[in-house]
């Protein structure tokens, strides 16, 4: 579950002392699991507990922004899981009361700090019309047809429960191409999945990896430790306290959830 994968956490050296369920009798069971001293019923509980100072979000998608909302109220840090919230006006909301935040996992992985060092993406488009949203240019309906197609022959109706990510990355570099001809990488290089989480980059056919500490418990999940490093040097670099991070935005996190809102 999303719990488990946080509690690689520990990586960082935080310690899970706390536990909290709608149901106390999951709570407990939880706790029994993983070797947690204190389980709680309730979010609320967890919220007004005085010595919990950091909290790790792992509710389901629809609760992420009233249970942020919570923990963000009760003066929590909060890790939420993603997706941040259900659109962007929620990821606002809690973007309002955080006021400061860290990152996503996967953009504080090693590849992608070299990605952005030696990709070449381009130039901005938007004197061609059909890239121009207000006169229904753009990626989702332009060409993502192509994509949605494929998926309702496989899932038969509603293309939706599937999300086959795969096809979509497969259709990413027709895509790019397309809208723009320009958005090549410099020189021949590819990011090789997993893609949420991926260690390594094909350059010139050639493999360079980027290892992870082990155990893994997941695939590749004790990456998570890259973000937790990325926070603690965050921290400790700032004298006003813990500021935005420049890895990954306020506002990258309220245009990815607005990129979502068509959905
Ligand atoms: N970072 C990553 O790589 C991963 C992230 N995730 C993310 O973690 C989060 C949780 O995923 P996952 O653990 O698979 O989800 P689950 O479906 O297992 O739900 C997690 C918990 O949400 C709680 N919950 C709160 N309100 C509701 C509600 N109204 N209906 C149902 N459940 C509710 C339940 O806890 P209770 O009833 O005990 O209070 C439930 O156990 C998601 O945001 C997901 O995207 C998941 C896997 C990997
Ligand atoms: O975020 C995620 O990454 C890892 C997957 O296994 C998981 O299902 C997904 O929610």
């Amino acid at each position: 579950s999303g719990l488990e994968w946080g509690l690689e956490w520990e990586l960082s050296g935080m310690r899970r002392s706390v536990i909290a369920s709608r149901s106390l009798e999951r709570a407990k069971e939880f706790a029994n699991r993983h070797g947690i001293p204190k389980a709680y019923g309730s979010y609320e509980e967890l919220a007004n507990d005085p010595d919990v100072g950091e909290e790790l979000l792992g509710v389901l998608h629809t609760e992420h922004w009233c249970v942020g909302l919570l923990f963000l109220k009760a003066g929590k840090n909060v890790l939420c899981e993603k997706p941040f919230a259900m659109n962007s006006g929620q990821v606002k909301d809690l973007v309002a009361a955080a006021k400061k935040m860290e990152a996503i996992w996967s953009r504080c992985f090693p590849v992608h700090a070299e990605l952005v060092k030696t990709a070449y993406f381009g130039s901005p488009q938007l004197h061609i019309p059909r890239s121009v949203k207000e006169l229904g240019g753009g990626a989702l309906l332009d060409i993502r047809v192509y994509c949605l197609q494929h998926e309702s022959v496989i899932t038969d109706k509603d293309p939706y429960p599937l999300h086959l990510m795969i096809l979509h990355f497969f259709a990413f570099d027709e895509l790019s191409d397309w809208i723009n001809p320009k958005m090549h990488f410099l020189f021949p290089l590819q990011v090789l999945g997993p893609m949420h989480c991926p260690t390594t980059l094909l350059v010139n056919d050639k493999e360079i990896g980027y290892p992870l500490p082990e155990p893994l418990n997941f695939t590749n999940s004790t990456g998570l430790c890259c973000e937790a490093v990325l926070i603690i040097l965050l921290k400790s670099s700032s004298s006003a306290g813990f500021e935005e991070s420049p890895r990954m935005p306020l506002a990258d996190s309220v245009g990815v959830a607005f990129s979502q809102d068509s959905q």
